[in-house]
């Protein structure tokens, strides 16, 4: 970091994009908003529904990456999975040596996709714990605790710096590793919600919650081959937080789907029965859910 006050980018300016910048923004660390659809401000809406208060975030939400001025200190990237490729030209216009990039995005391979895009520069992910979507007003809803846990490297010092005493609570773990497959078994579990086209309630149904535990048993055996530190009850652990009432959490799979845009089958899904292959580990239900996620994404029609 170079300053005091940090250079900060945000590139994806989209649920979680617009949370991290309303909450750098509060302190005094205003990010410049780079995304795909122009726009003057971003809005965040924080608290419990029927809490109203709101941070708006001054803009303009610049979509040309030749109208980067220069490079960054840091860089939050929040687009989605898919979308990484597209957004190369911003790490190429934003990052110098000295530039760290955060990815803000589910899965366990932020560094092996985003890394090449970022030749000069750290690449740190972010396991992103909170839910935040974009309402049909545009403005961008984080109901809860706002928070990040970090890998405990040295490129997490920016991150950690520039996100003290903001409304986004980050820790640093020193096992990392046991934090991103934790949340990635949540991640992929909640893919039935985007194939069935339903909200958490769905994991009411027995069979479904028997289905989702055989799901995250093959995920837990996986996430141990790679390292991950993970009890026997984290399976019904995470169904039993899906299985609360009222039922109406979603998850941003779902909402891809009811958009009808591409999902990030590959990062949330395909990479429990990849990492499986690799280890020998047979994952027939992840094989399944995979092809089935895949095919939804190419549709309709
Ligand atoms: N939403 C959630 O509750 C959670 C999401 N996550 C993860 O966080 C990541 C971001 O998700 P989320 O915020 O929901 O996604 P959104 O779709 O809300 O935000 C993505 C943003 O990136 C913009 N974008 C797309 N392409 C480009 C590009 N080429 N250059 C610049 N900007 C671009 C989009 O623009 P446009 O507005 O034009 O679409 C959009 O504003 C995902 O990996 C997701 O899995 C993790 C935890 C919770
Ligand atoms: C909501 C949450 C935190 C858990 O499923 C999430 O990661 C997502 O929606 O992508």
């Amino acid at each position: 970091m170079t300053s005091e006050k940090p250079d900060v980018a945000v590139v994806g300016p989209g649920a979680i994009g617009t949370t991290v910048a309303a909450a750098l923004h509060e302190a005094g660390r205003t990010p410049r908003l780079y995304g795909r659809t122009p726009r003057e401000r971003v809005e965040l809406r924080v608290g419990p529904p029927g809490a109203d208060e709101r941070v708006e975030v001054p803009g303009p939400v610049l979509t040309d990456p030749d109208a980067v001025a220069g490079v960054v200190d840091l860089v939050f990237l929040a687009v989605k999975a898919t979308q990484v490729d597209d957004a190369a030209p911003w790490l190429a216009a934003l990052c110098g040596p000295g530039t760290v990039v955060c990815v803000l995005q589910n899965g366990v391979e932020q560094a092996a996709t985003v890394g090449p895009h970022v030749p000069r520069g750290a690449v740190v992910p972010a396991v992103v714990w909170f839910p935040a979507w974009t309402q049909d007003d545009g403005v961008v809803h984080a109901p809860g605790e706002v928070r990040l846990t970090l890998p405990d490297v040295p490129a997490a010092g920016p991150v950690v710096d520039a996100l003290r005493g903001t409304r986004c609570d980050v820790d640093v773990s020193p096992d990392f590793v046991t934090a991103a497959w934790r949340k990635l078994l949540q991640n992929a579990v909640a893919g039935l919600m985007a194939l069935t086209g339903r909200r958490s309630a769905v994991f009411t149904r027995p069979d479904v919650a028997d289905l989702a535990l055989a799901y995250l048993g093959e995920g837990l055996a996986v996430a141990r081959a790679e390292g991950a530190r993970l009890d026997d009850d984290v399976p019904g652990r995470i169904l039993a937080l899906f299985q609360r009432p009222p039922g109406d959490q979603g998850t941003s799979i779902l909402t891809d789907r009811d958009a009808g845009r591409p999902l990030e089958w590959a990062v949330r899904n395909g990479v429990v029965s990849r990492r499986g292959r690799a280890h020998g580990i047979p994952t027939p239900v992840s094989d399944l859910v995979v092809t089935l996620l895949a095919a939804t994404s190419d549709g309709p029609g």
